[in-house]
């Protein structure tokens, strides 16, 4: 431990993504045990279940910092479409915007979906289990509103809010987001520990 507390080896989060990376600081706030430093390095986006995504990206990233590391995935599952796009989203956003993915429910009466986050954290060993920590936040796709600065929050609508998460504070996002949740789900594994 050093004077502030806090483990020596700092935990590294490898993503590309700014504002996932803001958003994933913010929330885990400054009395983390842990020191955490980022790198922005371009992992692969693999194909399959979202958890097993999960854990083939933070293998990889492991064996890149060759020490303790976390990254995350997202989701963006449409019950309309069996759960696509999925951990499809980056590139179905990229072609059709926000727009286009509330366009793509047109023939649908069922506007619901859910917005999935997974941290996947380990120690970095060659054996090291990987842990995962989800986050998932029910709600429906609707026509964009708000500000466009984060990928599909524009028509993105939690269940129970009138407003999209583009149209929210980031303060409240944070409280109810799949991002969020999933945060407090690594926060607890790691004060638990120790
Ligand atoms: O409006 C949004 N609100 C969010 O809360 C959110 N979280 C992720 N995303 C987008 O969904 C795709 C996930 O793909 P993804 O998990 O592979 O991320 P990525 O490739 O950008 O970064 P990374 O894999 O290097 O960490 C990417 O297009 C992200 O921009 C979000 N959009
Ligand atoms: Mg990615």
């Amino acid at each position: 431990m050093s004077g502030d507390g806090k483990s020596k080896k700092p935990i590294v989060i490898v993503t590309g993504n700014k504002n996932k990376l803001a958003e994933f600081k913010q929330i885990l706030g400054a009395d983390f045990p842990h020191e955490v430093t980022s790198q922005d390095i371009d992992l692969p986006e693999y194909q399959g279940e979202p958890e097993q995504i999960a854990i083939d990206k933070c293998k990889l990233a492991a064996e890149k910092i060759k020490g303790p590391v976390i990254i995350e995935d997202t989701s963006l599952c449409f019950n309309a479409l069996g759960g696509l796009p999925g951990p499809y989203i980056k590139w179905f956003l990229k072609e059709l915007g926000p727009a286009g993915l509330f366009r793509l429910l047109h023939g649908f009466e069922d506007k619901t979906a859910n917005a999935l986050c997974i941290f996947a954290y380990s120690a970095g060993e060659p054996n090291s289990k990987v842990e995962l920590f989800v986050g998932k936040t029910p709600g429906k796709v609707v026509s964009p509103r708000g500000p466009q600065n984060f990928g599909w929050d524009p028509c993105f609508q939690p269940d129970g809010f009138e407003q999209t998460y583009a149209e929210m504070s980031k303060e409240t996002k944070n409280k109810i987001s799949h991002r969020g949740k999933a945060v407090e789900a690594l926060k607890k594994y790691f004060v638990g520990k120790k």
